[in-house]
């Protein structure tokens, strides 16, 4: 099948190389010149396990291939709109623009037996609009939303846990049928597949995040009692992760959520709520919001704390001079992504306090120095944590799970650690002479 895709970034880039290694002959869209140059030469314009591999197979095949210019999708049997759906400027509702306009690209291009299939998450109401608009065309519109999570995009779009298509009551059963043939391969695997109404699918989409939010911050809530009574989360997620009912999954206290999906789609939820007039039912998401960015004061608050008072500097900057060693800045392991990343965020209120940050990602580096350019930017964990007088754990790569304690007690000034992530053993680097803070631990 013919098959475009409009939009090329962290969703888009991997559904045009997915939907190629299904066979699929297809065109990615996207009018950032620099990204498509560098797709168009197999090279992956951020790093996402696997992409690289696909992306060239893609290319090598003849079948998938990229360009600035939205002609090339004339002819697709299947329009997918990737683009970004970001936080507003000035509120907490979905930036609708992108969407908008690549539609608007679209439609003179668009005829009968057409059809355009929504992937970016959006406020439900959107893709009725949209519809209005797709079916003066003679195309129509289905919306499918999409939950891979990145640093598992790969697999996650070749061999998604669910497919969900919203479609039109009058046209829905052809479109539905269009579909399936996109998705043949994962279909016949057994991938569970739901057919219902447009709004129903926004609605699964936003709902699936809000509730791993919600879980997340729910842990995160129980890390700030478990603080104030001296208990231990991480023992407390694993007790009631036994309950079949509860899971272990997504109860990872530590630094909180972050990324280009999940705190602005709990936003734009809320945003789009309370336009109906049912802020109420949602309102909790707001304290979810409160919880998880409370997360990332505490581990500024621990770095703080950790000094003698004759170590702060006045007012403003009580960590002028003072430094700190920051291992991670991507809002998870495996992503490059920055998007409201915690630790990033973490680094740069430090920063704003006056200590001179000395940060290391392994892959993030450059993202990071894009936004946040006056951290000390580091080539490596040792680098990073010569002469530290405090080191914080902001993403729980392999790298520095694997870290020996010892060894690295060696190189710092103070052996100070907060492991903003949970993600270290405390007794072993207790037993290796370090002073170990936790979240909620
Ligand atoms: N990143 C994820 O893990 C993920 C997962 C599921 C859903 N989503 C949703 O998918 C959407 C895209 O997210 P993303 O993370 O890929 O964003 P992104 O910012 O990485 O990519 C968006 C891309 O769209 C391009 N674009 C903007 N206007 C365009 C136009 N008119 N025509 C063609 N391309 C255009 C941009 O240049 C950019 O490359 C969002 O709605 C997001 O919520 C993302
Ligand atoms: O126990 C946990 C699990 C995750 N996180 C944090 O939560 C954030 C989001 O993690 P994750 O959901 O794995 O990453 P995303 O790639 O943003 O994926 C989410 O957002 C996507 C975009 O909508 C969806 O498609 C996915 O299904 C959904 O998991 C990250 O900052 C994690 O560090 C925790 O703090 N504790």
């Amino acid at each position: 099948m013919k098959i475009s895709v409009k939009g090329c970034g962290y969703l888009g880039a991997v559904h045009a190389a997915a939907m190629a290694t299904l066979g699929h002959e297809v065109v990615g869209v996207d009018p950032d010149a620099r990204k498509i140059e560098l797709l168009q030469s197999g090279e992956t314009p951020f790093f996402e396990p696997g992409l690289d591999e696909i992306l060239r197979a893609g290319l090598a095949s003849g079948r998938l291939s990229f360009s600035t210019e939205t002609e090339r999708a004339a002819g697709a049997q299947v329009h997918f709109i990737a683009v970004g759906t970001p936080q507003s400027a000035d509120s907490g509702s979905a930036d609708l623009s992108y969407v908008r306009a690549a539609i608007a690209d679209l439609l003179p291009l668009l005829g009968p037996d057409q059809l355009v299939v929504g992937k970016s998450t959006v406020p439900v109401g959107t893709a009725a609009e949209l519809a209005r608009l797709v079916s003066e065309t003679g195309a129509r519109l289905a919306w499918n939303p999409e939950f891979l999570r990145e640093g598992f995009a790969v697999q996650d779009t070749i061999a998604p846990d669910r497919l969900v298509y919203g479609v039109d009551r009058e046209s829905g059963d052809a479109d539905a049928a269009v579909l399936d043939a996109v998705y043949a391969e994962a279909l016949a695997a057994g991938t569970p597949r739901i057919v219902t109404d447009y709004a129903t699918a926004e609605l699964v989409k936003v709902a699936a995040n809000s509730f791993l939010a919600t879980k997340i911050s729910f842990i995160n809530a129980m890390s700030e009692i478990a603080e104030t009574v001296g208990a231990d989360v991480v023992t407390l997620a694993d007790a009631i992760g036994h309950d079949e009912r509860i899971g272990r999954k997504f109860l990872g206290a530590g630094l909180g959520f972050g990324g280009g999906c999940l705190p602005k789609d709990i936003r734009a939820f809320v945003a789009r709520a309370e336009e109906l007039g049912t802020g109420e039912s949602v309102a909790f998401l707001k304290q979810m919001d409160e919880i998880n960015l409370r997360r990332r004061q505490r581990v500024v608050d621990l770095v703080v704390g950790s000094f003698d008072g004759s170590d702060l500097g006045d007012g403003a900057t009580p960590l002028a001079g003072r430094s700190v060693a920051m291992l991670g800045l991507s809002f998870k392991p495996n992503s490059d992504d920055v998007r409201d990343s915690p630790a990033l965020d973490v680094a740069a209120r430090l920063h704003a306090l006056g200590a001179v940050v000395s940060a290391y990602d392994p892959e993030t580096n450059r993202n990071a120095a894009a936004r946040v350019p006056d951290l000390r930017y580091c080539d490596s964990v040792e680098d990073a944590v010569r002469g530290a007088e405090i080191v914080v754990l902001g993403t729980e790569w392999l790298e520095f799970r694997e870290l020996d304690p010892a060894g690295l007690r060696t190189q710092v000034e103070r052996a100070v650690i907060v492991d903003g992530r949970n993600a270290l053993d405390p007794d072993a680097w207790r037993g290796a002479g370090w002073t170990y803070h936790g979240m909620g631990r």
